[in-house]
């Protein structure tokens, strides 16, 4: 990274417990780190739920330590020119361990195992007989040979197939939206189903690991498990929403599902027959949480002192090498002529243009435009407030 220095020092605050190998990133030259401030430049955040937050005029960056951004308000960032980061793959590993340790975990019956075994506290003498004789109640089955289904084949979907494998399972995947990264380091070994039915009706386990949006919520409900081979293991480290939970417990009660293994407990969860809860424990390691945070951090400083963009959700990837003169950055509609008007208006304050690129993604843009010239600071905002007057300009920067 460059050690750029800014003209103002910017505020970061945080929402949730980030790394300090994270946070360490944001120098204190430039940066403050404070967790009151009402108006951050840019906010670091895990699971906490953003949905009803007011956002400052400072905020021009939000960095998800992790996957899901299902707790952020991305529509409403695009519409203000916040970019909101994620960490791709940065948790993967740690999601994978828990996956498979609790695939096999709850084929043994271990979780219900070590909570009786707990019970014989204080039975002395007498607790090999007991063990002896109620082991019985816990006997297992191994997963060699039998098969599991991995719904979404991205960042741990693919490595949780790949294991799999390894363990001598056999594997289906689906994934329809599957990147082409992922699809060369998937294992060939891995059947694809073409539909989620052919999957849900050939697995022994299911394991999902997609996002929460409109077209995934509550695709575990009475209609997909009557297609579901009897006593089915599920196991949930994506999001609560994918699970009708009624459903499931009718499913649980009936012995359609096995066992539920989820890392998103509820009220109604914890009711459930044949449940296994984890507190959301699925990215919790101490390697995962410090690849998330500084890789959010680094995407985050990054964005703050050059425009360039890597890993955001909701605004397209944009990278200029940074020269260090004056560099204009505007978000915009994806509308014809935005670069045209923009350079035009640049050219009003003799403005001559160095580099620039410009972005697209869907119904937004991004263009950055190195200057040649040194900019005299006094007309920084008349530049920027001309160039906000155009059609379809979200948000500018002069950096
Ligand atoms: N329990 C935890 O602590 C924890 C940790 C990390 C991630 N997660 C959750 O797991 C999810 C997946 O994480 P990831 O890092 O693998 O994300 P990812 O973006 O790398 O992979 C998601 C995959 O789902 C696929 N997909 C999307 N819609 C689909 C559909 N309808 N059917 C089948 N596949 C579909 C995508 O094509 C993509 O390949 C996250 O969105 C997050 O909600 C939970
Ligand atoms: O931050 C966490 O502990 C959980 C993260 C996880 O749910 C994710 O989507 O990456």
């Amino acid at each position: 990274m460059s050690s750029v220095i800014l003209d103002n020092k910017k505020t970061i605050k945080t929402l949730n417990n980030i790394a300090e190998s994270g946070l360490k990133i944001f120098n204190k030259d430039n940066y403050t780190i404070d967790n009151e401030s009402e108006n951050p430049d840019a906010i670091a955040v895990r699971s906490f739920n953003m949905h009803d937050l007011e956002f400052g005029d400072n905020l021009k960056a939000i960095a998800r330590a992790g996957a899901g951004v299902n707790n952020i308000p991305v529509d409403k960032c695009t519409e203000r020119g916040i970019v909101v980061f994620n960490t791709p793959g940065a948790n993967a590993n740690a999601v994978k361990e828990l996956v498979l340790t609790s695939l096999i975990a709850s084929s043994r019956n271990l979780f219900e195992g070590t909570t009786w075994a707990r019970t014989l506290k204080g039975k002395g003498d007498q607790i090999s007989k007991h063990v002896e004789t109620g082991k019985k109640q816990f006997v297992g089955k191994e997963i060699k040979g039998k098969t599991l289904g991995v719904i979404g084949l991205g960042a741990i979907g693919a490595l949780v197939a790949n294991d799999a494998l390894n363990l001598d399972m056999d594997v289906i995947g689906f994934d329809p939206f599957i990147s082409v990264d992922t699809a060369w380091n998937l294992s060939r070994t891995v059947h694809r189903a073409m539909t989620i039915e052919e999957l849900f009706a050939n697995s022994d386990y299911i394991t999902v690991h997609v996002p929460l949006t409109d077209d995934t919520k509550g695709m575990f409900n009475e209609k997909t498990f009557s297609i579901m081979k009897n006593d089915v293991t599920i196991l949930n480290f994506s999001r609560d929403g994918l699970v009708n939970e009624s459903d499931m417990a009718a499913a649980l009660e009936s012995g359609k599902v096995g066992k539920f293994i989820t890392d998103f407990p509820s009220e109604e969860v914890l009711n459930m027959k044949n449940v296994v809860p984890f507190p959301h424990l699925g990215a919790s390691t101490k390697e995962s949480e410090e690849n998330c945070a500084v890789m959010a951090s680094h995407q985050v400083k990054d964005f703050l002192e050059t425009g360039n963009i890597k890993n955001a959700v909701n605004f397209p990837n944009a990278s200029l090498p940074y020269t260090g003169n004056r560099r204009f950055t505007a978000f915009h509609k994806n509308v014809p002529n935005m670069v045209g008007q923009i350079t035009s208006a640049l050219s009003n304050y003799d403005l001559n243009i160095a580099d620039m690129v410009n972005r697209s993604r869907g119904d937004y843009a991004y263009t950055m435009i190195d200057i040649d010239n040194k900019v005299n600071g006094d007309i920084i905002p008349s530049i920027e407030a001309n160039i906000t007057e155009i059609e379809g300009i979200i948000a500018v920067r002069l950096i």
